[in-house]
Parts: structure tokens; sequence; C-alpha cells
């Protein structure tokens, strides 16, 4: 018998979007899921041998390129991130767009603009670093894991790298957005060496697939 497959799913927003798609897919997590208070990370699968596990977003990546879980959903602004070399990402899955941006405060947009070295408060130092790269512009980046928006008014750093949707988290805390990074969608990921060898990865991949081209055909 082969060892059962995992699935990696973040824990937050991109989740609710998810599920109807791997139920459509087969992948249907145990009841137990759904229980708020339930505080297990790994979940059986209906119908199959399958476990889910439920991660923070950046770590479904560092599962699935580690192979401690052959598949994946995760932002693109992961994949993007960490751009692992074992992380293949075949399936766009459409669901949780969003922009990866530059924000700074609006009063300081003129001054700025010339600067060679900037310091970037970013939960995503090596997009950041490479995106100021592009530009000609040396960035020191503050990692942060969240409350971003915060850090221009407290002096910790003077742009920010952010996700935006519909920006309202910038202008509730006095942002302007500058420059688009990134497009960002919700893909589905697999562990390349897996995709290789064990058909039942492969299988899934183009479920997931036909899944998707149908959505755009309707
Ligand atoms: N405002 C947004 N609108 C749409 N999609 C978003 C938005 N913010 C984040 N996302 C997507 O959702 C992902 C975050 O997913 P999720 O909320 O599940 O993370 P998490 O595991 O709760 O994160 P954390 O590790 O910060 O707790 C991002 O990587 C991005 O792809
Ligand atoms: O443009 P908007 O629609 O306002 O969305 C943008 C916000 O969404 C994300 O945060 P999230 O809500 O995931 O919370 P977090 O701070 O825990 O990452 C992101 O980090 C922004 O703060």
């Amino acid at each position: 018998m082969p060892e059962p497959l995992t699935f990696a799913v973040p824990k937050g927003r991109i989740l609710d979007e998810a599920l109807p798609i791997m139920a459509r897919t087969g992948v249907v997590p145990e009841a137990g899921f759904h229980d708020k208070s339930n505080r297990a990370l790994s979940f059986a699968c209906e119908g199959s041998d399958m476990r889910i596990i439920r991660v923070r977003a950046f770590d479904v990546a560092t599962f699935v390129a580690h192979g401690a879980a052959q598949l994946g959903i995760v932002g693109s602004d992961v994949v993007e991130e960490f751009a692992y070399s074992d992380l293949y990402a075949p399936v766009d899955l459409d669901i949780g767009h969003c922009r990866l941006s530059v924000a700074e405060p609006a009063a300081q947009q003129a001054s700025a603009a010339r600067a060679s070295h900037l310091r970037v408060a970013s939960k995503y130092p090596n997009l950041t670093r490479r995106h100021f790269e592009s530009l000609g512009i040396q960035a020191e980046v503050v990692k942060l894991n969240g409350a971003m928006e915060l850090a221009p008014g407290l002096g910790l750093a003077s742009r920010i790298v952010d996700l935006v949707s519909t920006g309202r988290t910038l202008k509730d805390n006095g942002l302007v957005e500058t420059s688009r990074i990134l497009d960002v969608s919700a893909r589905l990921i697999v562990n390349r060496a897996a995709l290789k060898t064990d058909e039942r990865v492969a299988r899934l991949v183009d479920a997931f697939r036909a899944l998707v081209s149908e959505a755009k055909a309707a």
C-alpha cells in the first residue's frame, strides 16, 4: 500500500473559496475540520486515505517544497516569495485575487521618489528587495508578519509592501498605493518529485486543471 497523500491548506481567507473546489475533485475533509473548537491540525479525508493539514499560508509552501505534503493550495504571492525549486504551481485556481503593492503616506510621495536607499516594511522580503533592485534602489527590508500599515506612521519604514484587495486597509491607515508588484491568485501547488513518481498526484492535478478549464468555459 502506498503512503497516504497529504494535502496542505491555509487556515485563513483562501480556505472558504478553496473548499468547494477541493470538494469537486473529491477532496473533502472530515466533519471535525469545520468545528472551530477543534485544535487538531491534521484531518482525515472523506472517501480516501488522504490527510488534510491546516497550516499558515507561508508554511503550506514549505511543507510541499520539502515533500512533507505532496499537494497544497496557496497564494501566488507565497509561491513567488519563496521560489522553491522543488515546488511546482501547475494550476491557477482563479480565487483569492489581490495584488502585492508598494504603499506610502500620501504626504511623502514626491520626496521619496528619488531615494537610492529605502527602508521598507514587509512580510515579503525577497519580492520587496527584487522589486526595488529592478528600479536601482537598495531596499532595507524590515520583516513584519502583519499590520505593516503602522510602520510608516511610527517611523519604522518609509514604505510598505503588502497585499491589497479593496484598498480599504491602506485608506483607513492614511496610505496610498504607488505601484503594483504582482497580481496574486491562489494556486494548486505540488511537490515536483511526488508529481513525477506518484500517479495519484498527477491525477489530482488533472482533476483541478479540468475543473478550472470547465469554469472558464462556462
Ligand atoms: N485582502 C486580500 N484579498 C484577497 N486575498 C488575500 C488578501 N489578503 C491575503 N490574501 C491571500 O490570502 C493569503 C493569506 O491567506 P491566509 O489568510 O490563509 O493566511 P494565514 O495562514 O491566515 O496567514 P498568516 O500566516 O498571516 O496568519 C495570502 O497569501 C494571499 O494569497
Ligand atoms: O485592500 P484590503 O481589502 O483592505 O485588504 C488588504 C489587507 O488584507 C490582508 O490582511 P488580512 O486581512 O489577511 O490580515 P493580516 O493582517 O492578518 O494579514 C493584507 O495584509 C491587508 O492588510
